[in-house]
């Protein structure tokens, strides 16, 4: 795994933004948390910005798994991290079949 400067405005996780528009074929997106919020980093907790002015907020933690609708409905956005290191990972769902990744199991199998 690399630590590299945010190259692009899409790197800069801190902006409100919304996934789809980042990554067209996104409708689902999920996310498992590898550390956890005040212990092995301060800063980055995620933030839905709610319509209403009352945001949402979510503490990353080991194993903790979010999963959302990725269209504008989940307006989002990650706090800077302040010190120490986060770790997530982002796992994307699509119904676009022309986006997904095959699947050798099912193709072979149901095919
Ligand atoms: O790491 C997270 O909690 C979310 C990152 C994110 O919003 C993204 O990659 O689009
Ligand atoms: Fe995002």
């Amino acid at each position: 795994m690399i630590n590299k400067p945010a190259k692009t405005i899409h790197d800069e996780y801190w902006h409100p933004h919304i996934d789809k528009e980042t990554y067209e074929s996104f409708h689902y997106t999920s996310l498992l948390y590898l550390s956890d919020y005040n212990k092995d980093f301060e800063g980055g907790r995620f933030i839905f910005m709610d319509k209403n002015d009352v945001n949402t907020t979510i503490e990353p933690r080991k194993g903790r798994v979010s999963m959302f609708t990725s269209g504008s409905e989940n307006l989002h956005l990650v706090e800077k991290v302040k010190s120490g290191t986060r770790y997530a990972l982002t796992v994307s769902f699509t119904c676009d079949e022309s986006a997904a990744i095959s699947d050798l199991y099912f193709t072979e199998t149901l095919n």
